[in-house]
């Protein structure tokens, strides 16, 4: 009989990286593949783009916001409709047991999946659990977590560290192609700048401010986020996107150092391609400041240099690059000693052991 998994996660890329990187194995050991996610997240278009044959079926989402907003008192009823919805999808599945990345689209498909008795696996990115995850975790049967010092933080029996878990193709990328890609020749360094899979307003501001300078002794990646990119400033050495798919691959490769926020599965793919990093985290007031947790603890390994969105000028930010590529060599040697990776397969037969069990 075939097998059945249900993946969820998503309202940034962060919460759907982990699910594309496990997929293809389930793809080519013939399991019947649903994704759950919402209508208008980013996890449709991904999943669309890069999985255009696996079932994408949607739920209702509500969200937890920072600020006051009248979309608060509506969230519990679009929560509940969720897990009708997830509930009506799972009973039709029937899968074997689901796999969570958080975000706000897990919740009602995590709470569904147990009135229904599926088994639930879930994945933590971060330092600190984030709240779809705190909910998940009394009815999952295993958290995984990236951040060996996350364990301390959760129930002994479920919690279990594997690192993160890379897409095949980081490895894979080709430095000339990416930067045949955008037009750049050899002679100076590459910066890739990435605010995060939604972009980085701040970020985006110190470098188009700051641009004539920067292109005086690099030449620029900028992933800018949806609607960010200024058109007009397009010039040779200045390659903006809103965001890239399986191009990122070429882009990673073809990059000499890395400016970025620190989510957590960005960090580790450029731990994994050991490119000395410059990260600005989401600062507490914008976040729970997990972002904040995952630098300080790269930093303590020695794999980047961080400077808190607070403290950001451009003469650090500028003084900060010079001493990364100076130092690169030093940085690439800690990076060298540090492989705390999963691959798609290794997952793959992680999962199925534990199902055994
Ligand atoms: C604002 C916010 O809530 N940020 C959270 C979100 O970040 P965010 O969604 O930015 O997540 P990550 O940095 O962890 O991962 C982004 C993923 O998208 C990929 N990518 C990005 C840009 C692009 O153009 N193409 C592309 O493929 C990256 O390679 C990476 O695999 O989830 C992370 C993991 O839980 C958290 O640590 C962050 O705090």
């Amino acid at each position: 009989m075939t097998k059945k998994i249900v993946f969820t996660g998503g309202g940034s890329a962060g919460h759907v990286s982990v699910n594309t990187a496990i997929i293809p194995e389930f793809i080519k050991n013939d399991w019947d593949i649903t994704y759950i996610g919402s209508e208008k997240g980013i996890e449709k278009t991904i999943i669309e783009k890069e999985f255009p044959n696996i079932r994408y079926e949607t739920v209702s989402v509500g969200k937890l916001r920072r600020y006051v907003s009248i979309e608060n008192l509506k969230d519990p009823f679009r929560v509940i409709k969720g897990i009708f919805d997830a509930r009506r999808i799972l009973k039709k599945t029937r899968p074997d047991f689901i796999f969570s990345k958080g975000g706000f689209v897990s919740v009602p498909v995590v709470l569904a999946a147990r009135m229904l008795k599926i088994p639930i696996f879930i994945h933590e990115s971060d330092y600190t659990p984030g709240l779809a995850n705190k909910i998940a975790m009394p009815f999952a049967s295993k958290i995984f977590t990236t951040f060996e010092e996350s364990n301390a933080h959760l129930p002994k029996e479920k919690a279990l560290y594997i690192g993160a878990v890379l897409r095949d193709g980081i490895f894979a990328g080709n430095g000339e192609k990416g930067k045949r890609f955008c037009g750049f020749t050899s002679k100076k360094p590459v910066l890739l700048i990435m605010g995060g899979s939604l972009g980085a307003v701040r970020i985006n501001h110190l470098i188009t401010k700051n641009l004539e300078e920067l292109l005086r002794h690099y030449q620029i990646i900028h992933i800018c986020g949806k609607g960010n990119v200024e058109e007009s400033l397009k010039q040779p050495g200045y390659a903006p996107f809103e965001y890239v798919h399986e191009e990122l691959f070429d882009l990673l490769a073809a990059a000499d150092v890395v400016v970025s926020r620190a989510g957590s599965n960005s960090i580790f793919e450029f731990l994994g391609l050991q490119k000395p990093m410059l990260l600005i985290p989401l600062s507490a007031n914008a976040s729970r400041g997990d972002q904040i947790l995952n630098a300080a603890s790269f930093e303590k390994q020695g794999f980047c240099k961080v400077i808190q969105e607070e403290n950001l000028s451009f003469e650090q930010f500028e003084s900060t690059l010079d001493h990364l590529l100076k130092e690169s060599s030093t940085y690439r040697a800690k990076m060298e000693q540090k492989r705390p990776f999963k691959t798609g397969p290794e997952m793959y037969q992680l999962l199925l052991d534990l199902m055994k069990k």
